[in-house]
């Protein structure tokens, strides 16, 4: 992995992505990278441009200039659907499952491209890895909000990207299922699957991530280890307010 530029390695590459807002400018000529199979954090005080750059790499959002390339390939301006067929997934800061339908049924949602046999039997799988097995048959709304959130990850699962987008994961969740849900991002992480994580809370990052990215103002202030971020003054200066 690399921490300089884009490689031919990497599953996703942004360059100069920017989203302006009216006068606001959220994403300002943003430049990253992420290594196949890498596990990055995504840091910067609020309002620093994360949930937009995810926004815009998810296809949520259309970016206003830039470009985005996903296996190689320019994907700027393709919509969710398009990307989540190419292997990008994600989860939000709140999930929301289908409150009404089951664990197992939400689990059917996803339009996967292989047969029913493979379905029931990765349901199964992800079910019982993410440990929600025992939850299968409970309707969605009456999870806890840490089991909503392994729920949502299951269900990007059933795609089997290449690229996981998690929206603050550890944001209402008790430290109990925390531990257990580092544990899960660490494993899906080490079966392959890139992972670029927003976070605030810093030992979620510390635990997890073996490169973080400091944005602020809407630029990719930093990158390194989260000793050399966490030692670096510009990185200080933005939490402290200053740019
Ligand atoms: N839909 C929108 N319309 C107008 N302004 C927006 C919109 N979405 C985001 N912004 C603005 O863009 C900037 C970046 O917001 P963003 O939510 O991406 O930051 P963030 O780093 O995710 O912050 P936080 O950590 O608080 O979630 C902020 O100034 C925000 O007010």
């Amino acid at each position: 992995m690399t921490d300089e530029g884009a490689t031919t390695g990497d599953v996703l590459v942004t360059d100069g992505l920017t989203k302006s807002f009216g006068g606001i400018t959220a994403v300002d000529g943003l430049d990253l990278s992420i290594g196949s199979g890498e596990l990055v954090g995504l840091i910067g005080p609020n309002g620093a441009g994360k949930t937009t750059t995810l926004n815009l790499v998810t296809g949520f959002l259309l970016p206003s200039g830039g470009m985005i390339r996903f296996n190689g390939e320019d994907v700027t301006g393709e919509r969710p659907n398009e990307l989540s067929r190419r292997g990008v997934g994600r989860t939000f800061q709140i999930s929301k499952p289908f409150g009404r339908l089951s664990v197992y049924e939400n689990m059917l949602v996803p339009n996967v491209p292989y047969g029913p046999a493979e379905r029931e039997e990765r349901i199964r799988t992800l079910l019982a890895e993410l440990s929600l097995d025992h939850v299968a048959e409970n309707r969605a709304d009456e999870i806890s909000g840490g089991q909503k959130k392994l729920l949502e990850l299951a269900r990007v699962l059933m795609l089997d990207p290449d690229l996981v987008l998690l929206d603050e994961p550890a944001a209402g969740v008790n430290p109990a299922l925390m531990d257990e849900i580092m544990e899960d991002i660490k494993r899906i992480n080490a079966g392959g699957t890139a992972i670029l994580v927003i976070e605030h809370d810093m030992s979620v990052i510390e635990e997890l991530c073996e490169r973080v990215v400091v944005m602020n103002a809407g630029r990719n202030i930093m990158t390194g280890t989260f000793e050399e971020v966490r030692a670096d003054e510009r990185v200080r200066d933005a939490y402290l307010g200053g740019t």
